[in-house]
């Protein structure tokens, strides 16, 4: 062993030139307060004064949001591992045990091929194998995923030898095989044409056997037949609502003969399925991890935790290995709680029509977070201390030391009559799982939640983002369930916001008031909901009416208007381009925050209001992950897919024909008197509002299955016309 001063296993590089951003921030600073004394000083007589006070309020909150989003931007941090030091500091012997949980949650929208395809790729990091256990939790207690584990779990004998002969990557087999057959050159060519064939028929083979089982919905009667045993425990399934615990070990890897074909020991593969009863309420996600980490700490027991979801899969057979220089360096490695890594997809387009990358979240305010003490737990992709998850403070003596921690090693027989009860519905009465151990409950993200309390317990966490991607998965392809991914994302975390866990009040004096105000970004998506409405509708409603709410353009106060405007976007845009996006992604970027705003985030909010009242409770839509053959084609085209119906589409076209029409009155009147009437400003707004909205207009006269339904035309155009025309009235 080498000593560890000079040759640490991880280097932090701060990023430089922020001088300049500092400048630009401080004179947007400066303007923004001048907005906010202009709206003090200007304040109109008479009926006005509402409106006024409405834009007050929202440019008082978008200026306060905006120094928020200030903090992760001050001095951010990049990170990299050495993972070949690692390999020189510790032999393959003494490195840590590593478990690998995999959740999953409904076969119809997470197909079992989608899900094993994740596991195997997990199975096949470059790391001991007899010290990975790969565990895969089925919240859809499926008999067919199960058959698909099986499956993968022949499969793997063939498979992971054959990744480590020849270096194969990324090592899902459908990723892998996708990429050897495109001529895009990704993939080496000395991959041995004829084992390359055989691996492939063999995969194909039981990819369509898998399928055939997913169509009909039943297990085929030769394996039912021959593994008899085996399923019978669904022999007492109801539902997937109502069964009992289902634990199976298909790879015991201290069973001399759990074994690949050139004779290496098989990394341990365990299937579970939590027991489910109709009256007990099952905690989605975060449920599942605690039951997986009682469950697995009497199988693997390992000190270091990956969850992935069951989409997401390797695409580096290093990243274990440089996840552990974070947590094995003697210096700097003692504090860290966990590593989360980004979450980036395969199935998006260049130009991005539903802005699911959030590049300037995943680039800039990930390592600025970093910076200042730790980046959220964003669920899959998380390596964790299991000690920490479970609960443990940190004390200035802590040391990441496995090998002597006292914890009992398993002797190689299991017994899965007393693990099973470890899942079983009762196993968390009176305890303190969901609470102070693990992860914690009565939240929709769960992740958000957790990493926050276990950086309040001292810990810090860690952004690690690599070049080449750690892990890939599938992003929402329609619009309703990238809003309502985004419903559940930013009603989770505005309830950390109003739970005791605010960090305003939790935080304080626990994490860097930095840090706070980062989080504080995300955990207050919800409410802006209310501004950003007002200021979409209201100064466009005014246009009919012919009152101005802005400076006019031979004003003074016009500057501090435009200036910060133009700072902000013109910013956005160069960190946009710099994170890899394209000028045409910045602006579908900025579309969806609007739709975001004034749809998911109004529901968010108010049902989070009455969650705090006790009228609703916690729900859990979980994203689906295949798709209709032409949705999948009008998506690839970059065609905005409405199809369904939904009161968040009422919304949005019902805001876009306001400003439409608002706007063409605007234009009316320009046209007969010559100016841009009440004010330059109000026009603009209007004008960019309707620009914005162009795909909500084709989508009402487009002729496709993805247009906007006529219904929802329909009834929005009543809003619109009754809201503007009454507006004209009234005023
Ligand atoms: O009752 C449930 C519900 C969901 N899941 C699993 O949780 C994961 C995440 O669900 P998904 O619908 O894909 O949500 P996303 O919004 O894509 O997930 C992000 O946000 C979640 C919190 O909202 C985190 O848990 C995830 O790790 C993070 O990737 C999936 O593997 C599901 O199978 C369960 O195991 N049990
Ligand atoms: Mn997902």
């Amino acid at each position: 062993m080498s000593s560890s001063a000079d040759t640490p296993l991880f280097e932090t590089r701060r990023a430089r030139a922020t001088t300049a951003y500092r400048a630009l921030a401080t004179s947007m600073f400066v303007g923004i307060c001048l907005i906010w004394t202009y709206r003090a000083t200007h304040m109109p007589e008479g009926w006005i004064r509402w409106a006024w006070l409405g834009m007050m309020a929202s440019e008082l909150w978008f200026g306060m949001y905006w120094v928020f989003t200030q903090a992760s931007r001050w001095s951010p941090v990049y990170r990299q591992a050495f993972k070949d030091r690692l390999s020189l500091r510790y032999g393959e012997d003494e490195l840590p045990p590593v478990d690998i949980y995999v959740c999953t949650a409904d076969p119809a929208i997470e197909p079992p091929v989608m899900v094993i395809n994740t596991v195997l790729s997990v199975m096949c990091y470059d790391y001991p194998t007899r010290k990975l256990s790969v565990y895969l939790s089925d919240d859809g207690g499926s008999d067919i995923t199960y058959y698909a584990m099986l499956e993968a779990s022949e499969f793997a004998r063939s498979w992971i030898p054959y990744c480590k002969k020849y270096g194969v990557e990324p090592r899902s087999p459908a990723a892998f095989f996708r990429l050897s057959s495109s001529s895009s050159g990704a993939v080496p060519n000395d991959l041995n044409g004829g084992e390359l064939l055989a691996v492939k028929e063999l995969y194909e083979a039981m990819k369509s056997r898998i399928e055939a089982a997913h169509h009909l919905g039943r297990v085929p009667e030769e394996v039912l037949r021959s593994k008899h045993k085996e399923f019978s425990a669904w022999d007492s399934f109801v539902s997937r609502h109502d069964h009992g615990t289902i634990l199976q070990i298909l790879i015991d890897n201290t069973n001399p003969k759990a074994l690949d074909i050139d004779g290496n020991v098989l990394p341990t593969l365990v299937y579970l399925a939590r027991e489910k009863r109709p009256q007990h309420f099952h905690n989605f996600k975060a449920g599942a991890m605690n039951v997986l980490l009682r469950v697995s700490s009497g199988i693997g027991n390992a000190p270091i935790i990956l969850n992935v979801d069951c989409d997401m899969y390797s695409n580096n057979s290093g990243t274990l290995r440089e996840a552990l220089c974070f947590f094995l360096d003697e210096e700097n490695g003692r504090r860290i709680a966990y590593v989360q890594c980004p979450q980036v997809y395969e199935n998006v387009t260049r130009n991005e029509i539903y802005a699911s990358s959030l590049k300037a979240i995943l680039h800039v305010e990930f390592p600025g977070m970093d910076g200042l003490g730790g980046v959220l737990y964003i669920g899959s992709g998380c390596f964790h201390r299991r000690d920490v998850l479970c609960g443990k403070r940190f004390t200035e003596e802590d040391r990441f030391a496995w090998q002597n921690d006292g914890r009992p090693t398993r002797n190689s027989i299991i017994d899965l009559d007393e693990l099973k009860k470890l899942a079983d519905c009762q196993s968390e009465r009176n305890t303190q799982w969901g609470k102070e151990m693990g992860l914690i409950y009565g939240c929709p993200v769960e992740d958000v939640i957790t990493g926050l309390s276990i950086k309040c317990k001292g810990w810090k966490s860690l952004y690690y983002n690599p070049e080449k991607w750690a892990f890939i998965g599938l992003a929402p392809i329609t619009l309703l369930q990238t809003l309502v991914q985004h419903k559940r994302w930013s009603e989770g975390d505005f309830q950390i916001f109003l739970s005791k866990y605010c960090p305003v009040w939790y935080g304080a004096g626990k994490i860097r008031p930095g840090l706070i105000m980062g989080y504080l970004v995300y955990l207050l998506w919800a409410p802006n909901c209310l501004a950003t409405i007002f200021y979409a509708v209201i100064p466009s409603l005014f246009i009919l009416n012919g009152q101005s709410l802005f400076p006019e353009v031979s004003s003074l106060w016009f500057i501090p208007y435009t200036y910060v405007a133009a700072a902000k976007y013109g910013y956005s845009l160069v960190e946009h381009l710099q994170s890899d996006g394209t000028v045409l992604s910045w602006w579908n970027e900025q579309r969806i925050w609007l739709y975001k705003r004034t749809t998911s985030y109004l529901f968010a909010t108010i049902d989070s209001i009455l969650m705090v009242l006790g009228f609703s409770e916690t729900a859990f839509v979980v994203s689906p992950k295949v798709a209709d053959p032409n949705v999948s084609k009008r998506y690839e085209k970059d065609i905005m897919e409405f199809g369904a119906m939904s009161p968040m589409f009422t919304i949005l076209t019902t805001i876009a024909l306001i400003n439409a029409i608002c706007f063409i009155w605007a234009a009316i009147k320009a046209s007969t008197i010559g100016v841009l009437s009440p004010s330059v400003a109000q026009v603009i707004l209007s004008g960019v509002l309707v620009l914005i909205n162009l795909p909500i207009y084709q989508g009402i006269i487009r002729k496709d299955e993805g247009k906007m339904p006529s219904s929802t035309t329909a009834s929005s155009l009543i809003w619109a016309v009754t809201i503007c025309v009454g507006f004209a009235l009234l005023s």
